[in-house]
């Protein structure tokens, strides 16, 4: 039997009047990678906010190894976040420090390791994502993929047993890509870690995660392995994986009125 890392239970979410999710349900196992996906808007970074314990359900439950989120102590959130590593979209470095520094960051922030141990420690971070040797180099001096690989480095620095990562494909050339996607694979299995990453490239990820997750308006409309996706006969993932224009994921922002009348009412 296997153990959820993450559960969400009945998550309703809403922005003062925007209802963002609705009686989402799902689980993500110990040392499982899950994509969640979903069209511009669905409201997958709203749900990665849900875990980090940023943002709380205003129905539901969000569980970390089966304890309400909201139950958490202070010194259970802050031992959480300090074994959870986050990747954001443009994997912000510092620009005014050095690769280095950026990727000590962490370590000088939540340990007290001496700096000949953290100098070990950011060498092997670096060498895990193929930059050993660009120490002294700063972010102005990267391209966007190395930038991007530093980062990674950063994240992967207090080997967090729980990484969240937002669109971190976005922006690279397809080569880039793919070595960014195969050391996100690569390393979250060698750490054993939950990892969770919210993307839009469905073909990249079907190649390296156990399981995604489809939302469309707020909810939960698919979850499963790569295998049951490619079987799957349900015209969202449909849509979704054949890259389609049209179908029941509609592109545009759901308003109350039609285009012709607010073309009329701003009229003078
Ligand atoms: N801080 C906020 N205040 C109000 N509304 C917000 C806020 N953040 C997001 N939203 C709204 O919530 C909805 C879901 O946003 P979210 O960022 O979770 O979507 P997403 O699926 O990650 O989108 P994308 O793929 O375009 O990044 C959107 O309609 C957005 O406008």
């Amino acid at each position: 039997m296997t153990t959820p890392f993450i559960e969400f239970d009945a998550v309703s979410f809403a922005y003062a009047e925007r209802q963002v999710l609705r009686n989402v349900s799902f689980r993500i196992d110990v040392g499982h990678f899950a994509a969640i996906m979903g069209g511009s808007g669905s409201g997958k970074t709203t749900l990665l906010r849900l875990m980090t314990g940023q943002l709380h359900p205003d129905q539901g439950r969000v569980l970390i190894h089966g304890k309400d989120l909201r139950q958490f102590s202070r010194a259970e959130q802050h031992d959480l976040r300090r074994k959870m590593g986050v990747l954001f979209q443009f994997g912000a470095l510092f620009t005014d420090s050095n690769v280095f520094d950026n990727v000590a960051f962490p370590l000088r922030e939540h340990s007290s390791l001496p700096e000949s141990i953290i100098r070990d420690l950011v060498t092997l971070k670096l060498n895990a994502v193929g930059l050993r040797g660009i120490e002294q180099l700063m972010p102005s001096e990267l391209s966007g993929g190395m930038s991007r690989r530093v980062a990674l480095a950063r994240t992967i620095a207090l080997d967090p047993q729980l990484m969240l990562f937002d669109e971190p494909f976005t922006g690279l050339d397809p080569i880039s890509l793919g070595v960014i996607a195969l050391l996100v694979a690569r390393i979250t299995k060698a750490l054993q870690a939950t990892s969770v990453m919210v993307t839009h490239d469905i073909h990249q990820s079907l190649n390296i995660v156990d399981q995604v997750i489809f939302l469309a308006d707020g909810e939960v409309i698919f979850s499963g392995t790569p295998d049951e996706i490619r079987r799957t006969d349900s015209p969202w993932v449909h849509q979704f994986v054949h890259g389609e224009p049209d179908g029941p994921v509609q592109f545009r922002y759901p308003t109350e009125s039609t285009l012709e009348q607010q073309l009329m009412t701003a009229k003078p």
